[in-house]
């Protein structure tokens, strides 16, 4: 972990707390380049399949150079592109894309993939707005079957294209690409499940970087491990010669028990033959010889589901992300040549890293809580927990469901758990979040870190619904923290709160700069505050976008019109006596949230039209993220996309306080 006033901690597009490191600066981290000869011949997969092997080692080459050349200058996922160079390269070759349909999971290793389709010149454009997104998608082009961002959706979806293949659809094979950290997710399990019982031809390439964000956690995690160590790679090269499972049956059998004798693994099948999957593996993925030979022998002969498990190094080739491949998952702009961070340090530190310095605070007074992420240590700051408390917090893995079932138990059990979740992952835990936590009354925490607009990632990790999603839920209380000094207080409140569920969200980056104090106050549930007093119109505020507000209402005054202020801090429950006080006493009200419709505003108005105060001609707006997905931008260009700019609230507030 960088510590967060290093310069390489700051970086404009990676998480707040871990991007780019300063490493071997003394040494190139890439070798001098000689050009791109064989990529600029390259308009599409289809040239791929004139090359020749030693070509495409050629090309390989190439395009891991230009990959970081690229993201250098951009920022994005930069490790995990480039341990798939090789593979990116053999997939085309081999395969019929677009045709053949190729599903990388979470989408954030397809930067090869996108420039060997038809995007190499938008690169320059990666994840900037109106540029390209860092994930594929669909709308982008045809070489993006399926879109992706969130994790471990790769096999099911594969599936239904090789399915809907079988049912007639022109649709040529399926291949899923899924990471050694994607696949310790339920949703694997449950595709590759159906897909045994289907017996549909189906290819699953596991990329096992022994990586997830973090270093892998979990039981499976050590089953590859194992794999790799007790199944030669030299024993490969035969599989690839003659997939196993192609075999005439008594000799597929006879090659089984010998691959018994040899490896020793218990009842001579992997996991994934037992699910019905031929296992061929593992496969070194940066041999492309070997790659391509594997590959070739599978599309000849499979007739089922086969998984084919690649090893493959997370950060390949570059020195920098080999050394510090966590470091340099998500990185912003850099120097090539050494791997420093260009990106200035922020003037405040990140709401993560206050939170989880709060909850390590709290920790050390109260045994009883505990911290729990879904593989996101250092993107949560639970790793600052971890430090100094390993035994009580759990990284569960990519695995959102289990956390929030895990975390309900363990508040049944009497303890105090706090779920570190992003906004955007915690949709996938919603159920769990419902039926057991919400429906039992079970004191769970939940920490949700990223909620609003997130930046480059774009929309498919906005923190759009979560208000909209748990506001709606009998016995949940919903908070906001409108600065850093907020969030402090929210974890005091929530660690004192043992009557139910609570909930407190907070944005990516920095916080406003305000002081923070060593220790939060509880606050009480239910009331929200005052900041600015004024008599014509009121803002109510819930989170983060506080700044904003103040802004707005300072505009105001340098037009004769005067603003009242306040913050919300919770959604559930509303304190309806701040909200009728400042009906009552202001010409009309606007409601301003980081969040999506059918959120604070829409309870505020539920409220308002419940008790009969709408039906005398009362004016109020609700300000929040319009009914859209909005791309990748900056966090700034964004929300002004969203229309929530402190200029927009002004106008809005003009309007409402009826002297505009
Ligand atoms: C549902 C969900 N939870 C968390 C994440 C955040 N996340 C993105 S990539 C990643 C690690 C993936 O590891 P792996 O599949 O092994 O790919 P690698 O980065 O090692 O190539 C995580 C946890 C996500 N994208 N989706
Ligand atoms: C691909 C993915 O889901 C993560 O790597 C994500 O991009 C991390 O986001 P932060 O940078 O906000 O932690
Ligand atoms: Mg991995």
């Amino acid at each position: 972990m960088i510590p967060e006033d290093h310069p390489a901690a700051q970086s404009d597009t990676p998480h707040p707390d871990a991007p780019a490191s300063g490493a071997q600066a003394t040494a190139p981290a890439l070798p001098d380049t000689l050009g791109t000869p064989l990529l600029d011949r390259i308009s599409g997969p289809a040239d791929l399949r004139g090359l020749s092997d030693a070509e495409l080692v050629a090309l390989a080459d190439e395009l891991r150079r230009e990959v970081v050349a690229d993201v250098a200058r951009t920022g994005g996922h930069l490790a995990s592109s480039l341990g798939v160079v090789e593979l990116t390269v053999a997939l085309h070759a081999v395969f019929n894309t677009p045709a053949d349909k190729l599903v990388w999971d979470v989408g954030h290793q397809c930067y090869p993939h996108k420039i060997l389709t038809g995007r190499r010149a938008a690169m320059a454009g990666l994840r900037q707005k109106d540029g390209i997104s860092g994930f594929t998608k669909r709308a982008e082009s045809p070489y993006d079957p399926f879109g992706a961002a969130h994790s471990s959706t790769s096999i099911s979806a594969a599936l239904g294209f090789a399915q809907g293949r079988e049912l007639g659809a022109p649709t040529g094979d399926a291949i899923a690409v899924i990471g050694d950290g994607s696949i310790t997710a339920g949703m694997a399990y449950e595709a590759m499940n159906h897909a045994g019982d289907l017996g549909t031809r189906l290819f699953v390439i596991l990329n096992d970087n022994d990586m997830s964000i973090a270093p892998p956690v979990g039981a499976m995690s050590q089953y590859l491990t194992r794999l790799g160590e007790t199944l030669p790679l030299a024993a490969l090269k035969q599989v690839a010669d003659g997939v196993e499972s192609a075999l005439p049956g008594p000799w597929r059998e006879g090659a089984r028990r010998a691959r018994r004798l040899v490896t020793g693994l218990q009842g001579g099948a992997t996991l994934f033959e037992e699910l019905g999957f031929t296992y061929i593996g593992p496969v070194d993925g940066h041999d492309l010889p070997e790659l391509l030979a594997c590959l070739r022998a599978a599309r000849a002969r499979a007739d089922g589901p086969v998984l084919i498990h690649v090893q493959t190094v997370k950060g390949k080739g570059y020195a920098p992300a080999e050394a510090a491949p966590d470091t340099y998952h998500g990185v912003g702009t850099f120097d090539p040549a050494t791997g420093v961070a260009k990106s200035k340090p922020a003037n405040a530190p990140s709401y993560t890293s206050v939170f989880g310095q709060a909850l390590t605070a709290a920790a050390g007074r109260d045994p009883s809580i505990i911290g729990i992420t879904a593989a996101m240590p250092s993107g949560t700051g639970l790793d600052i927990m971890a430090r100094q408390f390993p035994r009580r917090v759990f990284d569960v893995g990519i695995a959102e469901q289990h956390g929030v079932t895990f975390a309900a138990a363990l508040a049944a059990a009497g303890l105090r758990p706090f779920c570190a979740i992003y906004s955007t992952f915690l949709q996938r835990g919603y159920d769990q979040v419902v039926h057991d936590v919400a429906l039992q009354g079970l004191p769970v925490r939940f920490a949700i870190d990223r909620a609003g607009l997130v930046g480059q990632d774009g929309a498919t990790h906005a923190g759009s619904f979560d208000i909209a999603f748990l506001a709606n839920l009998p016995n949940m209380v919903v908070m906001a923290a409108a600065d850093e000094a907020e969030l402090v207080h929210m974890v005091e409140t929530a660690v004192a709160h043992d009557d139910g569920p609570i909930a407190f969200r907070y944005p990516r980056g920095a916080g406003r700069g305000v002081p923070i104090p060593e220790r939060g106050e509880v606050l009480e549930i239910g009331r929200g505050r005052i900041l600015r007093e004024g008599t014509d119109v009121a803002i109510l505020s819930y989170g983060a976008h506080l700044g904003e507000c103040l802004a707005a209402a300072e505009a105001l005054a340098g037009q004769g019109i005067s603003a009242t202020v306040a913050d919300a801090r919770f959604a559930r429950p509303l304190d309806t006596d701040l909200i009728d006080r400042l009906v009552a006493h202001h010409g009309g009200l606007v409601t301003v949230e980081q969040g999506a419709s059918g959120g604070f505003g829409a309870h505020v108005l539920h409220h308002l039209a419940a008790s009969g105060r709408l039906d005398g001609g009362l004016r109020v707006r609700t300000m929040m993220l319009p009914d859209r997905f909005i791309d990748q931008a900056s966090p700034a260009e964004m929300y002004a996309e969203a229309g929530l700019t402190a200029g927009d609230i002004a106008a809005t507030a003009r309007v409402v306080s009826g002297r505009g």
